[in-house]
């Protein structure tokens, strides 16, 4: 399905105004597992919405309708493929290269944690504030929304905790891996030092590709870092990275500091 929606400003506002529906759409096949069960091990077989809600891997459901709607929503923003059968008149729905980002890895790992952990309800509650953040930016909205910051709130829910580390996981193995392979920055170094490393992940890439790091050092929130697997060679530092960040031979920060909320 093409999108030239652009061309008109006034389609253009409305598509803006409903943009919500895009990732509200994802977090609903995310929840329903449709990604695995398309994929199947690797088949990316075509399946109609009936034939993806009667897998037994799904989290069931008995209105095929509803789910093809969310599907053609997401086909149209290159998720899925539809193929319409000339048999049966059936639409069906295989994975694009960027719905493949959802199905699960063989160490359990894929981008569908870090579409749920964008959407759930705390975040959703603060979305709505984010003018607050110019009008009033004394307390972040997340914090108005939940009465307290956002990683000290995760740090006390611990299903919320494990769900940031997954998403972190998710996202971030994938991309160190194809960073790792163009970058060469880490020669020389002894002791390497990562700052809000969540559960060490990046560390244990980086030093799988620069065995000259002897020593890493992953630095979180306390209860980030009680969380954290066992990673050889690597010391899991609980703290404040505004208080203090442990010392060594280089630094290194991956997505931990700016956000609006
Ligand atoms: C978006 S995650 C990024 C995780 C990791 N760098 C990556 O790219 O996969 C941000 C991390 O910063 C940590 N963090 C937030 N505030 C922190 C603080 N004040 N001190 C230390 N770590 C903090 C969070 O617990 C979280 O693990």
């Amino acid at each position: 399905m093409e999108r030239n929606i652009l061309s008109s400003p006034r389609l253009a506002i409305m598509e803006l105004a409903n943009m919500i529906s895009v990732p509200m759409s994802l977090n609903a096949v995310v929840r329903l597992k449709v990604a695995d069960v398309i994929w199947q091990g690797g088949s990316n077989t075509p399946l109609s919405a009936a034939e993806i809600l009667s897998s037994a891997a799904t989290c069931g459901g008995s209105d095929p309708e509803n789910l093809q709607r969310i599907l053609r929503m997401l086909t149209s923003y290159g998720v899925f493929n539809e193929h319409l059968s000339k048999d049966d008149s059936q639409r069906r729905y295989s994975l694009t290269e960027v719905g493949k980002t959802l199905t699960t890895d063989e160490t359990g790992l894929s981008y569908a944690a870090y579409v749920l952990q964008h959407h759930q309800d705390e975040l959703m509650r603060a979305w709505p504030l984010v003018h607050e953040a110019v009008l009033d930016p004394s307390s972040e909205p997340f914090i108005k929304a939940n009465g307290e910051s956002a990683y000290s709130y995760y740090g006390k829910k611990p299903m919320m905790n494990d769900l940031m580390q997954r998403a972190m996981s998710g996202v971030s193995v994938p991309f160190m891996k194809a960073f790792l392979n163009g970058y060469d920055g880490f020669q020389g170094v002894d002791t390497l030092v990562d700052v809000g490393g969540s559960a060490g992940d990046c560390l244990r890439e980086i030093m799988n590709k620069n065995q000259n790091i002897k020593r890493g050092v992953n630095f979180d929130l306390p209860e980030v870092v009680e969380k954290a697997p066992n990673i050889p060679g690597v010391t899991h530092v609980g703290g404040d990275m505004f208080k203090f960040i442990p010392s060594g031979d280089a630094i290194f920060m991956k997505v931990c500091i700016a956000s609006l909320l």
